[in-house]
């Protein structure tokens, strides 16, 4: 029976493999015209995507872009695509393509629902590999152990509902100093550039505090600068075409003498690294006796405290994260509080509501965050700070790790999925008169950051400055105290006022930041106590806590 098996005469060995690399070769070729069929068989039940603008060959539609990025309005071009091409559609940057994701629907369907397969991130060689050493969560893949581990160490030291609590008395006097400088200086009142930077220290040091157990106390301290470099070197890593590896992969291969991407990322890394180990020797070293709670609260205390490290490889490592944790929650807080501010600037009437609610609420009292549940009008403007000036306007990108289709539409294993976080926001579809800020609309929404992330009807989301999915930013509930207590004691403090030169009709493209679609420091300002009396009492105020807390040495 086994008769057929047996070599006809004359076949050599050599013509038996021949053969045999022939069936093999075939049956592949079978196998992948028979997937491919199945696959056109499925796309053809699908619709196809919005093809999105059209480009040039190669560049795509980099151009129009780079265009609308040196006014200042990336943001809109993306938004107004998302007004023509709908749900979904994709723009292709240079060599790389991102689909833009435009409804809560699709926000849902693509980040939420199979948030395991939209949890990758773009392969960002200088950036993640180099500068980063992989050490940075926000930059690398989702599938990564260091991820997860560092998500839980957030998780349980830095993010939840009762940390979030334990940093309020950081943020309470990082404000009260803010209130107090502003209040006793009218250069810094009438300038907009000085009380940028006020607000740059008070935000940095509100987090430097929480992570490294050591504070920024005035506005000159080198770390601010320091940290602001460092984040922004990251950011524009992942920009795409920063760097000529990130579209030929294939030039890492290249010995280290022809990287110089490779030797100044690593340089950098390095220097990063010492720079917070300088900073871990310090909170080590430190007498006992010095450490006040809020430094053995800091992230870095409890990493060192800890037998195992929480769980990080090295200290380096955890004081690392400290760094990384800084650099993504101070800029973002600090340029909401100046979207805030220039809500105020251009809505004199919501301003004014605003300061009477509140004071009927409070009479001369310093507000605190237990006044947020209070006064429920002091959430919506939170909220509509956050819709409309979302500080990640065009979403930081995911990668997806299989087809996932919606709609009809199918988007490839592989792909950059970007939530189109401004597009979102001033959706008339999802909100009336969008571009206006009016907190009433979300009058009727009493949902906390969290309730309302974890809404089981997208539609009820309040906003989606805070991204989707598995990548989530872990620091929600503590950007909600921190800009709810800004927003109060800001109102409670002082009159915002358009400054002398400021030229009329405002327009926010006049003093844009480096944030698409937020203000930067030209933004025509003043901040005017309201009464000195609230001025003595935000000193008394300061006073009261210099007292009582033991101080906290410097960056
Ligand atoms: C106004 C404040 C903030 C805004 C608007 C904001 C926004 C965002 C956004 C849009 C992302 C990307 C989400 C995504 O990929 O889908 C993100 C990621 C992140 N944020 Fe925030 N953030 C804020 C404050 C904070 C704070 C206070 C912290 C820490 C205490 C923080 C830590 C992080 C980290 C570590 C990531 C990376 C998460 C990951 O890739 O897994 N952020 N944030």
């Amino acid at each position: 029976m086994f008769d057929a098996l047996l070599l006809p005469d004359g076949l050599s060995d050599l013509h038996i493999s021949l053969r045999l690399a022939l069936v093999l070769l075939s049956a592949t070729a079978v196998y992948y015209v028979a997937l491919s069929i199945q696959q056109r068989i499925k796309d053809s039940k699908l619709l196809p995507l919005p093809p999105g603008p059209t480009g040039l060959p190669f560049i795509g539609n980099l151009l129009d872009i780079l265009k609308e990025v040196g006014l200042g309005s990336q943001h809109l071009l993306f938004e107004k695509w998302a007004r023509q091409y709908g749900e979904l559609y994709k723009v292709k940057v240079g060599p790389f393509t991102q689909y833009m994701v435009n409804t809560d629907q699709a926000v849902k369907a693509i980040f939420d629902k199979p948030a395991a397969v939209s949890a990758n991130r773009p392969r960002w060689i200088v950036s993640n590999e180099h500068i980063c050493n992989q050490w940075n969560l926000l930059l690398v893949n989702g599938d990564l152990p260091r991820w997860k581990h560092q998500r839980k160490v957030i998780a349980s030291n830095v993010g939840s509902i009762p940390k979030a609590d334990a940093a309020v008395p950081l943020l309470d006097y990082e404000s009260l100093k803010f209130l107090h400088e502003v209040s006793n200086n009218i250069t810094v009142q009438q300038t907009s550039q000085r009380l940028w930077k006020a607000m740059m220290r008070y935000t940095y040091s509100a987090f430097t505090s929480q992570m490294f157990g050591l504070d920024i106390p005035d506005s000159s301290n080198e770390a601010i600068h320091y940290i602001h470099e460092t984040g922004t070197a990251q950011i524009i890593g992942t920009l795409p075409g920063s760097y000529i590896v990130d579209i030929f992969p294939v030039l890492e291969r290249l010995p280290m003498a022809l990287k110089p991407w490779a030797r100044e990322g690593s340089a950098r890394f390095k220097r990063d690294v010492d720079w917070c180990t300088e900073r871990m020797r310090r909170i080590q070293h430190m007498d006992p006796n010095e450490k006040g709670v809020l430094v053995k609260e800091s992230l870095l205390s409890k990493t060192l405290e800890d037998h195992k490290n929480l769980g990080f490889e090295t200290k380096e490592e955890g004081a690392y994260l400290c760094l990384m944790l800084t650099i993504g929650a101070a800029d973002t807080s600090q340029v909401s509080t100046w979207g805030f501010l220039e809500a105020m600037l251009r809505y004199p009437d919501i301003q004014s509501k605003a300061q009477g609610i509140l004071d009927e609420a409070l009479g001369d009292r310093l507000p605190t965050w237990d006044d947020y549940e209070r006064i429920p009008y002091i959430r919506c403007l939170v909220k509509e700070t956050w819709r409309w000036r979302p500080p990640v306007g065009l979403g930081h990108p995911h990668v997806t790790t299989d087809d996932i289709v919606y709609n009809n539409m199918r988007i490839p294993k592989g792909s950059r999925v970007h939530l189109n976080g401004w597009a979102l926001g001033h959706d008339p579809a999802r909100h009336k008169d969008p571009d206006s800020f009016l907190p009433e609309r979300y009058e009727s929404d009493h949902t906390s950051a969290l309730q309302s992330i974890n809404s089981a009807d997208v539609n009820k989301r309040d906003h989606f400055a805070f991204g989707a999915g598995r990548r989530i930013c872990p620091g929600y509930n503590v950007a909600e105290r921190s800009l709810a207590l800004a927003i109060m004691r800001m109102l409670w403090a002082f009159d915002v006022k358009p400054s002398p030169h400021a030229k009329f009709p405002l327009t926010s493209l006049d003093w844009r930041g480096t944030f698409p679609g937020l203000p930067g420091p030209d933004m025509p300002i003043t901040m005017v106590p309201r009464s000195q009396e609230k001025v003595r009492l935000i000193g008394e105020a300061l006073k009261n806590a210099d007292t009582e807390r033991v101080p906290m040495q410097p960056m």
